[in-house]
């Protein structure tokens, strides 16, 4: 097979700021023009001293080397500034586009990736990443190219002047790369320890801050800590470790890079001596030795950003390459809103599968009810008639289309989905309802509270529709947030409703206002329910028992108790359950 050619890290990047290229370039001409004016005063100098050498008396010889030499000094500030102020600009908008784009491109993949991967995770990945990538954007590529280029430059000049010179100016340059390149040979390997160092760090600390309510509850603060305390723990041992192992590699190259006059000025004697090297020549070529050093250790201070490049980059890249939901793009017209199911088969994981050829038809504007054991996959029949998940095979159909062939936007339009955890953003309440139809007036909002039976509560609280809800709604109760989560999606409106286990939260006294509420949000809707409270649900058009992934039967209330025994004990457990209460 033809292995596909992997891109490099540089040229990733290049392409995630293609929109900016221009700054980008232009940036990097400034950086350039300001090392070539820090490099200006180095020949004024050297100037100077070939005039005092020979001789020259007239001071404003003298006078306009110092000005030209001021001149650079003034345009390397000037133009090293202003490569700094657009690379910065073009940072920015690169970043902020990137993480726009990992956003967006979580939309489209199966919820299971995302349920699968620890929150902190993609905390560690869309925040400290890509901000990571700050200094390779903003740095590297303007500062790191121009003190590159100058000093090849100059080294061209000196090989000019004199070559045996030119090469010793370099010998410590060569030296101080060799010694760079040893202490740096596992730098990328070393990274990639620290970088998951980090994530164990971050995955620790948000499930501990998750926890914390049942960490409390069961007095088990010590041992939950201790998996946070220990991931912090092992973060600075092991930069310490890493900083120990590399330190005399580093000191070496520290103290050998900037003394290229080791070579430079006893050779330069030599030569001077024995009279194959003029004066000024050899104090021009000091002066340039001692030029070069500033843009070549600048240089080399990227070495750090260029190592770990390869493991951001490849970190980012697996998110933005992530596997999506199989969808066409292209809008489709749905006939109406039946729903079919045919031969489904589903596995979360790849391995354990979860529906075992499941067959539904689901008439438009009818009410279908799914019931069954905990676990028997009612759920997640819900979810993928949802789209939250392709399934693994066989088909779902929504008016007529293979799911798959209906745009995710377009399903989402088509379908709202309220669950017994709808998750409410810590935002005013106006705002966590409005997210049903955005753009809807404040009327409308308090038109769908009011249906779903929320306005009264709502109007209690200190900043009634203004109240902030806290985050993920914590400053409400569970059949508070339960109930905004039905008014959002009354005001959202779609064809299809699926409420799975969503008046789970709701007390006795308001169940009978809600319930009311849901009948006047579904009429004339496709409704699909899931509900453990079987009395909530014997008006449906068709009951589902699902158990152990299948279909075990379906029908009415009337006719399920008739002809299915399970449905039956189902039933009087049920009635049971509640005569005791
Ligand atoms: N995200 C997931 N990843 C892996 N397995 C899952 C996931 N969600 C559910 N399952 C498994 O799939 C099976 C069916 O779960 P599902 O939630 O559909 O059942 P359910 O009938 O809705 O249960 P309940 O009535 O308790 O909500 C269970 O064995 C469950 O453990």
């Amino acid at each position: 097979m033809k292995e596909e050619k992997k891109e490099s890290p540089i040229g990733v990047l290049w392409g995630w700021g293609k929109l900016y290229h221009g700054k980008f370039i232009g940036s990097i001409i400034l950086a350039v023009l300001g090392v070539a004016c820090q490099m200006v005063p180095y020949f004024c100098v050297a100037h100077i001293v070939t005039l005092m050498l020979s001789g020259e008396q007239d001071f404003s010889s003298y006078m306009t080397a110092c000005i030209v030499a001021l001149c650079g000094y003034l345009g390397k500030v000037v133009f090293a500034n202003l490569s700094t102020v657009i690379s910065h600009a073009a940072t920015y908008y690169t970043l902020r586009d990137l993480r726009e784009n990992i956003t967006e491109k979580l939309a489209r993949v199966p919820m299971g990736t995302i349920l699968d991967t620890p929150s902190g995770q993609y905390k560690t990945t869309i925040v400290d990443r890509v901000e990571g990538m700050e200094p390779t954007f903003a740095h590297l590529i303007p500062e790191m190219t121009a003190n590159v280029l100058v000093p090849i430059v100059i080294v061209v000049y000196l090989l000019i002047l004199d070559w045996r010179m030119a090469l010793l100016s370099l010998v410590t340059l060569v030296v101080g790369l060799v010694v760079m390149s040893a202490g740096m040979k596992n730098y990328p390997v070393k990274w990639e320890g620290a970088v998951k160092a980090g994530k164990q760090m971050a995955d620790a600390i948000v499930e501990y801050i998750g926890g914390i309510e049942v960490v409390k509850a069961f007095s088990q603060s010590a041992g939950s800590y201790k998996k946070y305390s220990d991931a912090v723990n092992y973060n600075a041992n092991y930069y310490v470790d890493w900083m120990r192992e590399n330190q005399k590699t580093m000191s070496a190259y520290n103290a050998i890079l900037p003394s290229v006059l080791i070579c430079v000025l006893p050779c330069g004697f030599v030569f001077w001596l024995s009279g194959s090297l003029e004066l000024s020549t050899f104090l021009s070529i000091v002066i340039f030795s001692l030029g070069l050093v500033g843009p070549i250790i600048a240089a080399f201070t990227f070495t750090d950003d260029l190592a770990v490049l390869g493991t951001n980059v490849e970190e980012i890249s697996q998110l933005l390459n992530a596997e999506e939901l199989n969808h066409k793009d292209t809008p489709v017209k749905l006939a109406d809103t039946s729903i079919s199911l045919g031969h489904v088969y589903f596995s979360y994981d790849g391995e354990t599968e979860v529906l075992h050829d499941v067959s539904l038809t689901i008439r438009p504007g009818t009410m279908t009810a799914l019931v069954g054991p905990s676990g028997s996959g009612k759920s997640t029949v819900a979810k993928l008639i949802a789209g939250y998940w392709d399934v693994t095979s066989g088909s779902i159909t929504l008016g007529g289309y293979e799911l798959k062939d209906i745009p995710l936007d377009e399903i989402a339009d088509q379908i709202s989905y309220v669950s017994q955890d709808n998750y409410l953003f810590n935002r005013s309440i106006r705002e966590n309802i409005r997210m049903g139809k955005p753009g809807a007036t404040d009327e409308e909002v308090e038109q769908a509270a009011k249906q779903s039976g929320c306005d009264a509560f709502i109007r209690k609280l200190d900043n009634g529709y203004d109240t902030v809800v806290g985050s993920a709604g914590s400053h409400l109760s569970g059949g508070e947030r339960q109930r905004i989560a039905i008014a959002r999606a009354m005001l959202k409106n779609a064809p299809v409703v699926i409420l799975d286990e969503a008046t789970a939260y709701i007390d006795p006294e308001n169940e009978a206002l809600v319930q009311k509420a849901i009948s006047a949000l579904t009429v004339g809707k496709t409704l699909i329910v899931i509900a453990h409270r079987l009395s909530t649900i014997t008006g449906a058009d068709n009951i589902v028992v699902v158990k152990d992934g299948t279909i075990h039967a379906q029908g009415t209330h009337e006719k399920l108790l008739e002809t299915f025994p399970l449905y039956r004990d189902m039933w009087q457990a049920h009635i049971g359950a509640k005569d005791q209460m």
